[in-house]
């Protein structure tokens, strides 16, 4: 009896099987059909097994020394643009700069942003990160803006020193400093300081407690039973909710006190003077210069509280790792070392002659500094790719898109193709200098992606990678212990990069 069942069972699935399979073929050869109508064609590739299409071998790439052999094994097989299922989702895999650069590009009318439904159900349907079109826009400027303003970056540069300073005044009793974490700790602090202003203290705890049980279920079945890692982080993002939203709301009652006196006293002209100081500032000022309160106030803080939440996740993770990886590529290249401790060096005794605060110029405009991160960028790939949905059928370059298919833009292919980069897996900051071929092609170098959703924090995060490496190389000589880098799900070193520290006697 239990034979004949088990048997029924299996039959039934095969028979499903089958009819999957058809109906999946049947599916892909209406889609090849269309490509010869309209002169695009469907890239060549696979589709891979029913239900789960390439993922196991994506994954399992992923997790060796060289995840990119996921793109380079089909590359050598299909070209730059090819077809696969991940994640169960049918994919074109772009490994072209041009086709890359035409998906970013796009203004939101043909792709737009896809991402994981556990991802995408924790970040709530007002979410930055998955608005398009005219909202996004104007979302998108006033971060940029505020973000390059003269006011904020002279400020900033302040609070990082201080807080990067303050960090590595410990270093010399705490041997081996493990320096993914000390890095995670400076960059936090950072970012809570740019979004809200709130500096060290129980509050800053609070959302580095709670923000770390949120990430946890970025990537996880979107379960929301109790116990369940997604419940889980669900819970930590309403607790986080409710602390920015007293926040939100105090700044907002200071913010419409200021408001009507100015409009009593002064006029509506003196409205520009108010200052900006994180980006609650810039989301509560554009909703009052937008004459936009009333729909702002139904519910305001609720929105702004969850945007600013969801800042951090692009934030959080992605400074600690560029600078941990400096460190590890630095100590595994003396040469790059020296060049760059001479640079910093000189920097910091011109400094010390003339006793002048440090400004945001004086550490973008390291030349040698500023290669080490291009470099560092290209090899780390923090983000290695981003993805979008096609919302119509779109052709570029000859590849049909079909309507509905997602496009996985692979920035770690491109950076590590011998034909934009000699040697792409040696660490050379050196090859910044020459310029040439296509290191002058930016389609080519793309680690903070680029078009409408160009990552707004780029300068940002460059600038808190110089001011650390500056106080490193000028503060302490190191060793680094033994370490590898690990790739997924998010590119880390496996034990965090210990190093042992020795201060220099100047
Ligand atoms: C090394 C550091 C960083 C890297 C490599 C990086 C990379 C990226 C990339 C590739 C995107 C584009 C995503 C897409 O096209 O869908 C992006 C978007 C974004 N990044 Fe960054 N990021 C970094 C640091 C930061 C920081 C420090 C902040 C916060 C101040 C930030 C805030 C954002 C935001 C808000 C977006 C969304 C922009 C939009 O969709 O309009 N990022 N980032």
């Amino acid at each position: 009896m239990e034979l004949g069942l088990g048997f029924s069972i299996l039959l039934g699935m095969i028979m499903g099987w089958l009819f999957w399979w058809k109906w999946k073929n049947k599916n892909n050869k209406e889609m090849e059909k269309k490509d010869d109508g309209d002169g695009g064609t469907i890239p060549k590739g696979s589709l891979g097994w029913p239900l789960i299409g390439e993922t196991l071998d994506f994954i399992t790439c992923g997790y060796s020394s060289r995840p990119v052999s996921f793109m380079e094994k089909r590359k050598s097989l299909y070209g730059k643009v090819f077809k696969s299922n991940l994640l169960g989702l049918p994919v074109i895999v772009s490994a072209d700069p041009y086709v890359s650069k035409v998906v970013l590009q796009n203004d939101g009318s043909t792709f737009v942003p896809s991402y994981p439904k556990s991802l995408t159900e924790l970040l709530g349907k007002d979410s930055i990160l998955q608005m398009s079109g005219s909202m996004h826009k104007r979302v998108h400027g006033l971060i940029g803006s505020f973000l390059k303003s003269p006011q904020f970056k002279s400020r900033i540069t302040r609070e990082i020193q201080m807080s990067v300073l303050i960090s590595m005044e410990n270093w010399k009793d705490k041997n081996p400093v493990y320096i993914q974490e000390e890095t995670k700790k400076i960059t936090f602090e950072v970012l809570i300081m740019v979004l809200m202003s709130i500096g060290p203290g129980e509050e800053l705890e609070f959302l580095r407690r709670e923000f770390g049980e949120f990430i946890k279920g970025l990537i996880c079945l979107p379960i929301k039973l109790p116990g369940t890692r997604f419940h889980k982080s669900l819970k930590a993002k309403e607790r986080m909710v409710k602390m920015v939203r007293r926040i939100v709301e105090e700044k907002k009652l200071k913010l419409e006190r200021t408001t009507a006196t100015e409009s009593e006293s002064e006029g509506e002209g003196e409205r520009g003077r108010r200052p900006i100081m994180d980006v609650v500032d810039v989301f509560l000022c554009d909703a009052v210069e937008s004459n936009n309160m009333q729909q702002q106030q139904q519910r305001p803080s609720e929105v702004i509280s969850e945007n600013l939440i969801e800042m951090m996740i692009p934030g959080e993770d992605s400074v600690p790792t560029l600078m941990t990886f400096a460190v590890k590529y630095l100590s595994d290249s003396p040469l790059a070392l020296k060049q760059l401790t001479e640079e910093n060096m000189e920097l910091k005794r011109r400094k010390d002659s003339t006793a002048e605060e440090y400004d945001w110029m004086d550490y973008m405009s390291l030349p040698f500094t500023q290669d080490v991160i291009s470099e560092t960028l290209r090899m780390t790939n923090i983000i290695n790719a981003v993805w979008r949905k096609a919302r119509k059928d779109v052709i570029i370059k000859g590849y049909l898109i079909p309507k509905g298919w997602c496009v996985m833009t692979s920035f770690a292919s491109i950076h590590l193709d011998e034909e934009n980069y000699e040697n792409p897996y040696q660490f050379d900051p050196w090859r910044w200098q020459k310029k040439e071929g296509n290191l002058s092609n930016s389609n080519c170098f793309t680690p903070f992606g680029g078009g409408q959703r160009l990552c707004p924090g780029f300068e940002l995060s460059r600038l808190e990678v110089s001011i650390f490496l500056h106080h490193l190389v000028t503060r302490y000589r190191w060793v680094a212990e033994e370490d590898y880098s690990i790739s997924f799900p998010t590119v880390k070193m496996k034990k965090k990069l210990p190093i042992i520290v020795t201060p220099i006697s100047l």
